[in-house]
């Protein structure tokens, strides 16, 4: 790939306004109605069980404080301590945070991880802040939130732009106010600190393997497959290595900024090493291609590794592919789904295909539990195992039910939560 033969432009994907929570609940409701669950159980999930607001006032460089505005949502604890990321970026919003919790939860029951789903959010752009400014906002958000968290209550982890150094902090931060050492407090923490070897590559992996189940099934070939995939952070550009080792064709990434395409196939080692820490790398060329366009690029399997409602009802009917792999949290909308049923594009959903990173996670957390460290082959191991294991369970749901995969996913979600609140008695069914 010549830099001139690859298409690129600025642009900020073209993304709706956030339904994220109503979405959340309108397929939530579904899935019970499937399980003739009594009205309750929905009442229930349909929100978290606790959500803090937070304003954390930062020093800046320029010696002018700033005030952000922070959220932790914990959806449901029934099953055993909350668990999820931490997001740091511009579009946060309250009801964002709410849904991805609420996502946490149904992934933790499709994995069979004994945790409920939770998620924090600062409003920020940590493109524009230095380490310093991101530092002290990362302690700030853990001083603020200090009440509610904890390695028996609930374990925050690395989303979008977060990363194991934030997680480093974060834990550090919380050592001080609890005076202990605690490394079960937060996942995808760097080695060096107890986190555990695969953590950082877990939820791209996770993907791939969601992805060779799929080609299983469909009898195809990884090799020269055309793909596309939309963000090129922790999961994107993961994911587009393990491809172009695998032979498959990575004919198209984004970031932020814009895509880049090739119908000849990109050379990711090349943009890998190009790219900035943000997962930038289309501002080093030239020729005019915006995320939205890429989107609808033909190729065999799509696969949007970035934020939410990306494909909508604005592009459903042209998006070109037979697969889409939601390796985002919540990238397709419910309109879109409806269209792409219709069109019978295969969409494995987000709480399935990209939970290889609660899974790892999970895994770091046994690990500072146990103070014994697992070998890069067995975290690998045992991730297959559980995705695979997870991924099949779905697919039988939802042919079952005759429904597709996202409900089949909820519907393998929503039971172990609805049974842990049965038993401990908060519902009574
Ligand atoms: N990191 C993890 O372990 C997990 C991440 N996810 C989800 O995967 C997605 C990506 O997360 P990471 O790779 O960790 O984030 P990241 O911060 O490492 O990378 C994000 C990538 O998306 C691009 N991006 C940001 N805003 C965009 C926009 N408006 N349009 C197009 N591209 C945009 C960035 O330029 C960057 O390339 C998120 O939806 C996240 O919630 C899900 C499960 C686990
Ligand atoms: O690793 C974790 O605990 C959570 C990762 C996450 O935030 C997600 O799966 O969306």
């Amino acid at each position: 790939m010549s830099i001139e033969s690859v298409e690129v432009k600025r642009n900020v994907a073209g993304k709706e306004k956030d339904n994220s929570l109503i979405e959340f609940q309108e397929t939530l409701r579904e899935a019970a109605n499937i399980l003739n669950y009594p009205v309750q159980v929905f009442e229930f999930l349909k929100k978290p069980m606790r959500f803090l607001e937070v304003s954390i006032p930062v020093r800046m460089d320029n010696g002018k404080t700033e005030i952000f505005q922070g959220y932790r949502a914990q959806h449901n604890d029934a099953p055993g301590p909350t668990k999820g990321g931490i997001r740091f970026h511009p579009d946060v919003t309250p009801e964002e945070v709410k849904a991805l919790a609420g996502w946490m939860s149904l992934k933790c029951g499709i994995t069979g991880l004994p945790y409920g789903g939770a998620k924090g959010g600062i409003i920020c752009d940590p493109r524009h802040m230095s380490l310093d400014e991101l530092e002290r906002l990362s302690r700030g958000y853990v001083r603020a939130v200090s009440q509610i968290v904890g390695p028996t209550k609930d374990i925050p982890a690395p989303d979008m732009y977060t990363n194991s150094q934030i997680m480093a902090w974060m834990l550090d931060e919380y050592d001080h106010i609890r005076e202990f050492d605690s490394p079960g407090f937060i996942t995808g923490k760097p080695i060096a600190l107890g986190g555990s070897l695969g953590r950082e590559t877990a939820t791209s992996k996770g993907v791939l393997y969601t992805l060779q189940m799929v080609c299983e099934l469909k009898k195809m070939q990884l090799k020269d497959t055309r793909v596309i995939i939309q963000g090129f952070g922790n999961v994107g550009s993961y994911l587009a290595k393990y491809l172009y080792d695998l032979g498959a064709k990575v004919i198209g990434i984004s970031d932020v900024l814009g895509g880049v395409y090739d119908e000849n196939g990109l050379d990711i080692p090349y943009l890998l090493e190009s790219r900035d820490s943000f997962g930038i790398v289309s501002n080093r060329f030239n020729s005019p291609i915006t995320n939205q366009e890429l989107l609808e690029k033909e190729c065999d399997i799509l696969i949007p590794a970035a934020i939410s409602g990306v494909i909508n009802k604005n592009n459903a009917s042209h998006i070109k592919c037979e697969i889409i792999i939601e390796a985002a949290n919540g990238p397709t909308t419910k309109e879109a789904l409806k269209i792409l049923d219709q069109r019978e594009i295969l969409v494995v959903p987000d709480i399935l295909a990209n939970s290889g990173g609660v899974i790892v996670s999970y895994f770091e957390w046994c690990q500072n539990n146990q103070g014994y460290y697992w070998t890069d082959e067995t975290v690998d191991l045992r991730l297959k195992e559980k995705i695979t294991a997870s991924f099949l369970n779905v697919y039988n749901t939802s042919k079952r039910y005759s429904v597709n995969m996202k409900i089949a996913a909820y519907i393998e979600g929503i039971q172990r939560l609805a049974e842990a609140s049965r038993l401990r008695g908060w519902l009574k069914y």
